[in-house]
């Protein structure tokens, strides 16, 4: 299987940080939904920004960071621009954070269009139009004119989705994308994620906290502490996880209709912060 990232050793300092943020990770990603799973502070996002080169302010270091033919380590800038919401593309938590404020929904679609692709305002609007009918949004004349105030959470998402989907990335990081938004909604926006990979075959990393979403919708999970990785495994297999912080973040799942009493507290372990290679297929 080609793969979409392949990453060795990738340490990240943040300038004036007496630790490194995220320490000698290493993974790849093939055409496929991988977790990243961990609590606040593991590294998980910071290692999403890293594949897009959205690092200002930190050192990053690896022996290999390769998205597809791309040489990260050693792209310049001005490939990065080219790359970045063309063939890798990033969602985050809140859309109102992504999506400028001050340009109706549609606007913003139809000039993401245009950025990348020479064609005149009436032709960006219909292609703008048309993605809103693909991330399943019923009135996409009407929704084309508002303001992202004027949307709710889950549309917001969605409108994120569909500029998204222009120009057929084949990376996406999700970045918690659906924890703002109720249960109905997350679904729909999920559903749109999956068939992303299923589809079209992107790769997707969907980073999150919620063990239970990405037991069901990833194919593999990475499961970080303290800026290390300290277990991969197929998602399927995460009930069976060997290591005792993976199994510290089961056990402190609540579980609907499991026995009352108070949920087990972590009892960190320093041996938690040894090396951990991935070994991959
Ligand atoms: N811009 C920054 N400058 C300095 N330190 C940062 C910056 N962003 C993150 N950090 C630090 O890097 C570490 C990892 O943060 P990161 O946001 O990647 O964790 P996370 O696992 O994604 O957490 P969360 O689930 O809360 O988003 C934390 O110690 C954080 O304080």
């Amino acid at each position: 299987m080609e793969n979409v990232l392949d990453v060795r050793n990738l340490t990240i300092r943040y300038r004036g940080a007496a630790e490194p943020a995220v320490r000698d990770v290493s993974f790849t990603l093939g055409r496929e939904r991988l977790g990243i799973v961990g609590e606040s502070g593991s590294g998980k996002s910071t290692v999403g920004r890293a594949m897009l080169k959205l690092l200002d302010t930190a050192e990053v270091t690896a022996d290999r960071m390769s998205f597809e033919e791309v040489d990260l380590l050693r792209a310049p800038e001005r490939q990065m621009l080219d790359l970045r919401g063309r063939r890798m593309s990033m969602i985050l938590q809140d859309p109102k954070f992504s999506l400028n404020p001050i340009q109706r929904c549609g606007h913003q679609i139809a000039e993401g269009y245009r950025r990348h692709v020479k064609c005149t305002k009436a032709e960006a609007r219909r292609k703008a139009i048309e993605m809103l009918e693909q991330v399943h949004i019923r009135d996409p004349e009407r929704v084309y004119d508002l303001y992202p105030h004027e949307v709710s959470g889950g549309m917001g998402q969605r409108v994120m989705i569909a500029m998204m989907l222009l120009t057929d990335p084949d990376l996406v990081i999700a970045d918690e994308p659906t924890s703002a938004l109720d249960v109905t909604v997350r679904l729909q926006v999920l559903r749109i994620l999956d068939g992303l990979v299923r589809d079209r075959g992107i790769g997707l990393v969907m980073i999150s906290h919620d063990l239970n979403l990405v037991r069901s919708f990833c194919d593999r999970v990475l499961i970080m502490y303290a800026g290390r990785l300290v277990e991969t495994l197929d998602a399927r297999d995460l009930d069976n996880a060997k290591h005792p912080y993976t199994r510290g973040l089961l056990a402190a799942q609540p579980r609907i209709g499991g026995p009352r009493g108070d949920l087990p507290v972590l009892d960190r372990q320093d041996s938690w912060l040894q090396p951990h290679q991935e070994v991959t297929a």
